[in-house]
């Protein structure tokens, strides 16, 4: 049985859902194309105009209200989006593909996520600082940025938004919200959720549309203080130039070629497990998956020998049967850029041990897990982010080495080592380029209570998540009374 019904999805201004005027587009089921799961707004700037401008005037009041008091609308969001849960996570795997448990692990983090910041409503928003002045009280106290722009991908329709919108709303910014086109509908749910919570008109303003309209209207947008953005690099990097050239405060989180080393003192099995996990779940479409397994020679062949009989036996199929361990890419396109790092892989002369098999297009964008032998660091498979359930195998002789080909990319998101001796732990520790450091631990998976961001080109530099967050949504007034 669906629970998602089939609805046309229009902008949230102002306070409420507009009557279409624009023209709509259906977002498709990646598991079966033909399949509509609803239809969402192409808006032009004259409707991107009108939710800034929502925005602009809704900020003083919202600022102006206690912190405490917007936590708690956050409080009513976490409650009607769990109350939600099955509904939204099946749209989630309808519209973008990954496991129906998996979606409902991401609509609960969200709740998760709004509750945190909800807490954030009631701690400190600043520091006592001593005075030089014996007779003066210096501190420091916090301000929102105004109207904050969130440009959001496909891979976490709920949880990314949520970690976005929440900070931004509790510190007391108003929010003009873009989501993916690829997953419009989960996230129109989101909104719907914050908006029946009680956000007072203007402070939440959702425009659907294309990145180059929308997306790159908000980062263009004079009134626009702020932009956080996740997504590709070309993209980010174009954002972050008009934000820069503006004036305008961004924050970009982008790709990752994240590599997992496994040493001679590694447990082998918890390896295995860690990358499958970390490398295949949401079919390899997270920006902190597992891309690149460095492996010690002494092992190598052992840990490959499991990791392919692991392997083998995933499941892949439609997200919302039980059995199917793995969903298909989450849209043409991404089912394209993966078949064709496939055939890079093999012409570049990588051995292609399992996996990369599809089956016509018409019937779902599957593609197998694929393990690639004998990758070498200047080969594409080992330098471009793939984005999809693809593993690059490379051999490696030593943990100097291993860390050296690891930190061999533009890139600098997560990095993992599997090893039990104490002196290669604390090696990598140190010399690994990687915002997410992980020792015995899968690359994926963030903690919504700890910063998040990368090394290199990953990031802007910045953090976002936990206590970050109040650094990007806020900026600090130094405070001296006498
Ligand atoms: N770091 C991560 O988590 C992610 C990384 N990626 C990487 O990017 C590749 C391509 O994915 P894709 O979805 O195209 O990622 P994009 O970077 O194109 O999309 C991310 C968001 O940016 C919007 N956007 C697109 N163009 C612009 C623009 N010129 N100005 C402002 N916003 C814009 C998109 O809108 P629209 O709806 O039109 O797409 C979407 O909302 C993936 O294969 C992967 O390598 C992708 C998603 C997440
Ligand atoms: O690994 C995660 O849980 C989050 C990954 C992420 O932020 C992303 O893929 O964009």
């Amino acid at each position: 049985m669906t629970m998602t019904v089939e609805q046309t999805y229009s902008n949230y201004i102002n306070g409420a859902w507009k009557t279409n005027a624009e023209e709509t587009k259906a977002s498709l089921n990646p598991a079966r194309p033909r399949e509509v799961v609803g239809y969402y707004t192409m808006s032009g700037t004259r409707t991107l105009d009108e939710a800034v401008e929502a925005a602009a005037s809704a900020k003083r009041n919202w600022r102006k209200m206690a912190q405490p008091a917007r936590g708690d609308i956050l409080y009513k969001a976490a409650a009607l989006l769990e109350k939600r849960i099955e509904e939204i996570a099946e749209t989630m795997t309808r519209e973008m593909g990954k496991t129906y448990p998996e979606a409902k692990g991401e609509t609960m983090r969200g709740a998760q996520i709004l509750r945190y910041y909800a807490g954030e409503g009631m701690r400190q928003s600043g520091d006592v600082i001593p005075s030089t002045d014996k007779d003066a009280l210096m501190f420091t106290n916090r301000s929102p940025l105004g109207v904050v722009g969130v440009i959001t991908p496909w891979n976490f329709p709920v949880a990314i938004p949520v970690w976005k919108m929440a900070p931004a709303l509790v510190y007391g910014n108003t929010v003009v919200f873009k989501p993916a086109q690829e997953s419009a509908v989960t996230a129109a749910k989101v909104v719907e959720c914050l908006a029946e919570a009680g956000l007072p008109d203007g402070v939440l303003n959702f425009v659907t549309g294309s990145g180059s309209v929308i997306g790159r209207g908000l980062s263009e947008h004079p009134d626009v203080n702020g932009i956080t953005f996740t997504g590709s690099e070309q993209v980010g990097r174009g954002i972050g130039q008009a934000a820069l050239g503006r004036g305008a405060k961004y924050q970009l989180e982008m790709g990752g070629k994240n590599p997992v080393i496994v040493t001679e003192d590694a447990d082998l099995d918890t390896a295995v497990d860690a990358v499958i996990s970390g490398g295949l779940k949401s079919t390899g479409q997270k920006c902190t998956a597992t891309s690149r397994v460095i492996i010690q020679n002494g092992v190598y062949d052992t840990f490959k020998e499991k990791l392919l009989a692991k392997v083998r036996d995933i499941k892949v199929g439609d997200g919302m049967k039980e059995d199917s361990w793995m969903g298909p890419c989450a849209s043409e396109s991404q089912f394209k850029s993966v078949t064709s790092y496939i055939e890079k892989g093999k012409e570049e002369g990588a051995d292609l041990l399992c996996g990369g098999e599809t089956i016509p297009e018409e019937e779902g964008y599957y593609v197998t897990p694929a393990v690639f032998d004998n990758v070498e660091p200047e080969m594409t498979i080992a330098r471009e982010e793939i984005f999809g359930p693809v593993l690059a195998l490379m051999r490696v002789e030593t943990v100097e080495e291993a860390i050296e080909t690891a930190n061999d990319t533009e890139y600098g998101l997560s990095a993992s080592i599997f090893t039990t001796n104490i002196q290669e732990f604390l090696s990598f520790m140190d010399d690994i380029e990687a915002g997410l450091v992980r020792i015995n631990a899968e690359s994926a998976g963030v903690e919504l209570q700890a910063p998040f961001g990368g090394m290199k080109n990953s990031s802007s530099h910045s953090r976002e998540q936990g206590e970050a967050a109040k650094e990007f949504f806020t900026s600090i007034k130094t405070v001296l009374v006498k």
